[in-house]
């Protein structure tokens, strides 16, 4: 079971508790300094003890772990077989390392797994992050989870925030929208659930087809049967996609998700309360399009987050009642909208790091209550879900404390003391919705015991909230409850605000067009909160700077209570989307997404170049820019991201991010060179379809150490000797970008991974066109090697060659930047341009040979 108290107990207090914190840290003290936060707060611990009623011994145990600081926790990620086999890496390697360090005394205790997290695929540890940063003894674990992490292999997230996406039932072939996503380390597990087994899948049609690739054994026996996701040569079908109304956090987002490379994927940016319907194709009749509606859905809701106090510890000092009764109208009508847009028998998980009930079970009540009562939702039963997560019943009873810290039982005695107050106003802030449904309403009797509620002391973890829930049918929202007084100050609704734009007209047509082909019953327009609710919506608590770059390095921040997104105003009606705005944020001008026809001649010519397999899609190239025409990178999508990205151009739709980039443009030395590489994104989804003229099959081990330690390693003169396999056949190549296929010839156990890497061909050399860290990692990875990146191009090149290197040089790849500013900002620089630079450099005198670093 968890690591609850056992360990502790055989530890004397184990980490991050108050003995920690207090001790005498003997040598160590630089590494463990904690800010001074007085950790309490009288009015959360006297409405938690009142609302929960846990007995004595548990109280204490619950508010001590609050106290503590929170175990570092990650998780191994991408493909099921590529997880296990980094995972088996911790394994063998690193816990033996571990093992033997002692701190502060005491032997180290190594990362163990989390007990209920499939496939053991997420890890914990306790000891601090700082000291794992900075004591020396672990720094070649450090180097691991840093380089694994930089990579996309490790996620580092909080252990009960991987637990919404393992309720959702994800299928591959599904479609999921995450609608509060940043900084998107759920949304990273919803997509590799998307892609489960889509490699196996696509390697064995490939076979079947006469390809050259080798089958491979997934680990994931069912999704990898070709019948799990069939319709598209066995590439995953489904989508997600994920939305964030912050546009800062929305980039965090697209810089977490982009390094799972998945051309089934969307970000957007808007308010998930009015998330607008999305166009598809209507088979039937392409005149009229259908409208999106979802498999799964995740609503991981902006919340007053005191189920983070141990991470976020100012909300000791800033914890108020006020934060989360802000918040509840917003969280009922981002469920609402969620569920409009669920497909009947769909599943949504709807999650909070809250334990208020004000925004958990009552949100969950009023929204069900809104769209109809449990005959249209049903909370699902997950009893026999997860049976090591330890967890609570959710609440059928609960009370509420107003902004003043006064308790209140029912909405009844909210009433009842109005009537007795001169103005007859009701204490700022509470509304019907907040309290336990009456007897007799059609939610009273509602099996709240159903949603899951995960308290810190139960298993050494954040607090949090998870209910699942699933449409039975389809529904016609009731219209939010309005107080007379706001009924006044209800704003026009976003359409009237337009009329008479032509783009309002237009809308307006079409949203009565939908509503009549549509079978889906439409909601009524809910109304903005008070206005001072509104004011004060806004955190109580610290926000992660949007500013700051994300998770590649460290684990991506939830933040509790993140800037509400604009004040909510209506939910769209089927085909409506709001009148397109003035973009608000300084450099969110986002370029268009437009596809390229399939006989488009850089297509073709591309083709021809790869001998690219007919059976690969020619009809799903994207580009960004407004002319229509590839200038720098092309784009790969799925064929529904293609879809809807072209039904809803011009829709005022915020999409700001889609596609695997998969070819980047380039000089080439001559004419029949394709000016076009592959990119290192693109080689999964490419590979296994490129001719075998193209491809250059590489088996051993220490061939590929070579290539991944040596950047231009020479081949002119005879020097392709050197490197032996793949020698000859690289001395054959005609020249420019091809694929270096790794298939393992199962010699040796730690080199088993099948790989597919972009390698260009010069006259001089050839070069593996992969970021720096990436061949850091696998140098790592595969042989524990951290031996320094060697230019090759630099130094033998300069005396004999100066005029030539600088003419290769500038030939050799200049990569390009991605063509928006915003990803510019994320992109992983590709290592060859600045090596080509330093080979002009060297071939004019002014720098020495120069090793790289892997630090
Ligand atoms: C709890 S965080 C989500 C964490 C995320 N699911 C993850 O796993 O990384 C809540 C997010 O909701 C966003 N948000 C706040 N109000 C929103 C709204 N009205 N619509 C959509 N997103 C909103 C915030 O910007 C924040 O990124």
């Amino acid at each position: 079971m968890g690591r609850g108290g056992n360990f502790r107990k055989g530890r004397g207090g184990g980490r991050g508790g108050k003995r920690n914190r207090d001790d005498n840290r003997g040598g160590h003290q630089p590494y463990t300094r904690y800010p001074e936060v007085v950790k309490q707060n009288e009015r959360l611990e006297g409405y938690y003890n009142d609302l929960l009623q846990l007995p004595e011994e548990e109280r204490e145990q619950f508010w001590a772990a609050l106290k503590r600081e929170l175990p570092n926790s990650f998780r191994f990620c991408g493909s099921k077989g590529h997880a296990l086999a980094v995972k088996n890496l911790l394994q063998t390697r690193y816990i033996p390392e571990i093992t033997r360090i002692t701190y502060d005394g005491a032997v180290v205790e190594p990362p163990q797994p989390v007990p209920w997290y499939p496939d053991g695929l997420a890890w914990w540890m306790t000891t601090p992050k700082n000291v794992i940063r900075k004591f020396p003894p672990f720094s070649a674990f450090q180097k691991f989870l840093v380089s694994e992490t930089s990579v996309g292999n490790i996620s580092r997230q909080e252990v009960v925030s991987m637990i919404p996406p393992l309720l959702m039932d994800l299928r591959p072939g599904m479609t999921v929208l995450d609608m509060c996503a940043a900084p998107g380390s759920k949304a990273a597990q919803l997509l590799e659930m998307i892609h489960r087994g889509e490699e196996a899948r696509i390697r064995h049609v490939i076979k079947q087809f006469g390809g050259s690739v080798d089958e491979i054994k997934s680990a994931d026996d069912d999704a990898a049967r070709l019948d799990a996701d069939p319709s598209d040569d066995g590439r995953a079908t489904g989508m997600l996609i994920a939305n964030d109304a912050d546009y800062k956090r929305s980039h965090m987002l697209i810089h977490q998700l982009k390094r799972l490379s998945s051309p089934n994927m969307i970000v957007t940016n808007h308010d998930a309360t009015m998330y607008p319907s999305l166009r598809i194709p209507n088979p039937e009749d392409p005149s009229k399009p259908n409208y999106l509606k979802f498999d799964r859905i995740l609503a991981d809701v902006p919340c007053s987050g005191d189920g983070t106090l141990r991470k976020n510890v100012n909300l000791w000092k800033d914890w108020a009642p006020a934060a989360a009764l802000g918040l509840h109208l917003t969280q009922v009508r981002i469920l609402v909208r969620a569920l409009q847009m669920l497909k009947p028998g769909g599943r949504m998980v709807y999650s909070t790091c809250s334990m208020n009930p004000v925004e958990n079970e009552s949100v969950v009540a009023a929204a069900i209550e809104r769209c109809g009562g449990p005959d249209k939702i049903e909370i699902v039963d997950c009893a026999d879900q997860l049976p090591l997560l330890q967890r609570k019943p959710g609440m059928r009873k609960w009370k509420i404390m107003d902004k003043s810290a006064r308790v209140w039982n029912s909405w009844q005695e909210v009433e009842d003391h109005a009537k007795s107050t001169e103005d007859g106003i009701t204490p700022s802030r509470l509304v019907e919705s907040m309290f336990p449904r009456p007897e007799g309403s059609i939610c009273a009797d509602l099996p709240l015991e159903r949603c899951m509620r995960v308290y810190a002391h139960q298993q050494d973890t954040g607090g949090f909230f998870i209910t699942v829930l699933q449409k039975k049918a389809e529904f016609k929202a009731k219209p939010e409850e309005v107080r007379p007084k706001e009924k006044k100050q209800a704003p026009k609704r976003p359409l009237e605000e337009a009329e008479g734009t032509e783009e309002a007209k237009k809308q307006k047509t079409e949203n009565d067009e939908a509503a009549k082909t549509e079978d889906v019953v439409i909601e009524e327009a809910p109304v903005e909160p008070a206005e001072e609710a509104k004011a004060e919506e806004v955190a109580p608590v610290e926000e992660t700077p949007a500013t700051e770059e994300p998770a590649a390095k460290e684990e991506a921040t939830e933040t509790p209570a993140e800037t509400p997104a604009e004040t909510p105003k209506e939910a769209p009606k089927e085909g409506e989307v709001q009148p397109e705005r003035k973009q608000k944020q300084q450099g969110s001008y986002e370029e268009p997404f437009k596809y390229l026809p399939a006989d488009h001649e850089v297509i073709k010519n591309i083709a021809d170049f790869y001998k690219i397999s007919p059976r690969f899609p020619a009809d799903r190239y994207m580009i960004r820019n407004a002319t229509g025409e590839p200038a720098k990178a092309i784009y790969y999508t799925s064929a529904l991201v293609r879809d809807i990205l072209v039904m809803n151009e011009g829709r005022g739709v915020k999409f700001i991010h889609g596609g695997v980039k998969m070819y980047v443009k380039q000089d080439a030395p001559s004419a029949e060179v394709c000016r076009w590489r592959i990119q290192s994104e693109g080689m999964p989804i490419l590979h296994g379809y490129v001719g075998a003229e193209r491809v250059v099959v590489l088996k051993k081990k220490e061939t590929l150490k070579k290539l991944l330690i040596e950047m231009f390693p020479k081949i002119a003169n005879g020097e392709w000797e050197k490197l032996d396999e793949i020698g000859e056949r690289v001395r054959d190549l005609a020249l420019g970008c091809c694929v270096l296929r790794v298939e393992p010839d199962g010699d040796d156990e730690e080199f088993n991974e099948h790989m597919a890497l972009p390698l260009w061909k010069s006259f001089q050399s050839l070069n593996l066109m992969l970021p720096k860290e990436d061949r850091s990692a696998m140098l790592l990875r595969i042989y524990n090697d951290t031996t320094p990146l060697i230019n090759m191009g630099i130094k033998r090149d300069a005396p004999k060659e100066g005029a030539e290197a600088k003419k290769e040089g500038e030939e050799e790849v200049k990569a390009e930047e991605t063509e928006t500013p915003a990803e510019a900002k994320t992109d992983v620089t590709v290592e060859a341009p600045a090596a080509a630079e330093e080979q002009v450099k060297d071939a004019e005198g002014d720098v020495s040979m120069k090793e790289e670093t892997t630090a």
